[in-house]
C-alpha cells in the first residue's frame, strides 16, 4: 500500500493544477531556501519569486514552465501531505485494523510478555541515548512506551548497516527485514521487540510507509558512497531520519489547542529530523571518509574547489572552512524550520523534542569552536552543557504554540 501510494504521489506532483504547484513550492521554499546557497530573502541571490529553488525543476520543451522532473523535495513532501491525511482522518491504514494479534494480548500483563518487551525497548533506548530518554519519562506511560518502541525498530534497522556486522548485511538481508515489518504491521510480530511495535501501531495511527522508506535508505547506504548534490543527499537525509519525525508525530501528538495543520507540524517533523541527520554527517565527515563513504554534496565541494582526495587528506583550509560554513548555515535553516511545529506538539511530548534540538544543534557550534576540524576531532557537547540545555528545553515546552500567538497559522 504505501509503495502504490509513494507512486500515486509521485504521479499526482507531476499533474498537480498550477495553483497548487505554487503553493507546494512556497511549502517548501520555506524548508529549503538558503539549502541551495541561496542567501537570505533580500540578500544577493537570495530567494526572490522568480528563484530557482529546487535543483531538478526544468521547464518542459514548449518552454511551458512544468515540473517534468520531480526533486527529492517534492517526492518528500508528497509523503508528509499523505501522513497529514492519515492523521487528520485518524484513520488507521488496513494492515493496521487487523485485530490484534493472540501473541500480544497474552503479553499484556504488567510484568510478562508486552510489558516486559516495552521495558526491553525503554533499557535499550536508556543505554543508547540518555538525554531522550530522560525527556520521554515526561510524556504519559502509552506515548512513552510507543517512542521506545519506535525507537528500538529504527536504532535495529541502523545497526544492520552500522553495526558489527554490517560487512555481512545484503540487500536481501534487507528484503527480509522489510518483510518482517509488514508482518508485525499485519499483527504477527517476530519476536518480543517487535511485539512492542505491533502493539504500538494498534494505539496510533502510524502508517508503514516512512519505516518502508528507512528500509530504502539503508538500501540506498549499501550501495552508494556519494551523494551527486543536495537534492541526492536531501533524499537521502529524508529516508534515514526525516522518516523518525513522520513515525513520532503521530504517538507526539499534535496539541489539542494548536491551530496549525497538520501539515505544517508533519513539515516542521521531517525538518528536524533532516536537521539532524545533516549535523550528524557534519559532525562525522573524518569518521566516514575513513570508511570511504562521503555524505557530502559533490557539486558543492566542486564549487569549492575541494574534492574527495581533499576530504581524505583531512586538511583544514579555508576553502574547507567556506564550504563547512555554507553546510552549517544549511543545517541551521532546517532546526529554525523545525522550531515552530515543536510548539504544536502536545505539552508533554515537547521536552525530548526541544531537548534533543537544543543539543543536536549545539554539535554545530562545537565544530565551529573547532575551527571546523572534522577531520580528526569529534565534535562533542560537554556535560555542563547538556545540563543546561534541559532546564531551557522545559521551559520552551511550557510556551504557548506558535499558531496561537497573535493568530498565526
Ligand atoms: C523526541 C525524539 C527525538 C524522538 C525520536 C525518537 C526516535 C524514534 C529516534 C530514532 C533514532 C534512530 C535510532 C534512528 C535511526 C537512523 C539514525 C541513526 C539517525 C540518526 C540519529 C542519531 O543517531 P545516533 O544515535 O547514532 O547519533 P549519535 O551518534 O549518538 O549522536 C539521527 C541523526 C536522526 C534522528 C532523527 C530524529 C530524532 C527525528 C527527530 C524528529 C522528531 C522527533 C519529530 C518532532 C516533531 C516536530 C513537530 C518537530
Amino acid at each position: 500500500a504505501g509503495d502504490g501510494a509513494a507512486r500515486d504521489g509521485f504521479q499526482r506532483s507531476r499533474l498537480l493544477p498550477k495553483k497548487r504547484q505554487q503553493r507546494q513550492r512556497w511549502v517548501l521554499c520555506s524548508l529549503t531556501y538558503g539549502c541551495l546557497g541561496l542567501g537570505e530573502p533580500g540578500e544577493a541571490g537570495g530567494r526572490s519569486a522568480a528563484s530557482p529553488v529546487y535543483s531538478s525543476l526544468t521547464v518542459s520543451p514548449g518552454g511551458d514552465a512544468a515540473v517534468a522532473v520531480v526533486s527529492s523535495e517534492q517526492k518528500v513532501y508528497d509523503v508528509v501531505v499523505k501522513q497529514a491525511a492519515l492523521l487528520k482522518r485518524q484513520l488507521r491504514p488496513q494492515q493496521q485494523q487487523a485485530a490484534p494479534p493472540a501473541v500480544a494480548r497474552e503479553m499484556d500483563a504488567p510484568r510478562g510478555g508486552l510489558g516486559e518487551a516495552y521495558a526491553r525497548c525503554g533499557e535499550i533506548c536508556e543505554e543508547y541515548a540518555k538525554t531522550f530518554y530522560l525527556g520521554t519519562l515526561l510524556m504519559t506511560e502509552e506515548r512513552r512506551r510507543a517512542i521506545w518502541a519506535i525507537y528500538v525498530w529504527c536504532r535495529r534497522t541502523d545497526e544492520l548497516v552500522d553495526g558489527p556486522n554490517a560487512s555481512h548485511i545484503t540487500p536481501q538481508a534487507l528484503d527480509r527485514w522489510e518483510r518482517r515489518l509488514e508482518d508485525l504491521f499485519a499483527g504477527r510480530p517476530y519476536d518480543m521487540l517487535d511485539a512492542a511495535l505491533s502493539d504500538t501501531i494498534t494505539k496510533f495511527p502510524i502508517d508503514i510507509q516512512p519505516f518502508k522508506d528507512m528500509i530504502d535508505g539503508m538500501r540506498t547506504d549499501l550501495k552508494k558512497a556519494r551523494y551527486k548534490n543536495f537534492d541526492e543527499l536531501y533524499m537521502y537525509c529524508y529516508y534515514v531520519a526525516g522518516t523518525v519525525g513522520l513515525m513520532s508525530v503521530p504517538v507526539m501528538g499534535i496539541a489539542p489547542e494548536s491551530k496549525a495543520t497538520a501539515e505544517s507540524v508533519y513539515g516542521a517533523a521531517l525538518a528536524l529530523g533532516l536537521a539532524n541527520q545533516l549535523t550528524n554527517i557534519l559532525r562525522d565527515v573524518g569518521e566516514d571518509a575513513r570508511r570511504g563513504r562521503i555524505y557530502l554534496p559533490q557539486d558543492e565541494l566542486a564549487e569549492a574547489g575541494l574534492s574527495d582526495e581533499d576530504i581524505f587528506k583531512g586538511v583544514v583550509t579555508d576553502k574547507w572552512r567556506k564550504f563547512m560554513k555554507r553546510q552549517i548555515k544549511r543545517a541551521r535553516m532546517f532546526f529554525e524550520e523545525a522550531e515552530r511545529g515543536v510548539t504544536e506538539l502536545r505539552k508533554e511530548s515537547r521536552w525530548p523534542v526541544w531537548a534533543s534540538l537544543l543539543l543536536y544543534r549545539q554539535i554545530l557550534d562545537e565544530i565551529e569552536a573547532n575551527d571546523y576540524n572534522n577531520f580528526t576531532k569529534r565534535a562533542y557537547v560537554g556535560k555542563a552543557k547538556k545540563v543546561l540545555a534541559l532546564p531551557v528545553a522545559y521551559g520552551r515546552s511550557l510556551l504557548l504554540p506558535y499558531s496561537l500567538r497573535n493568530n498565526q497559522t
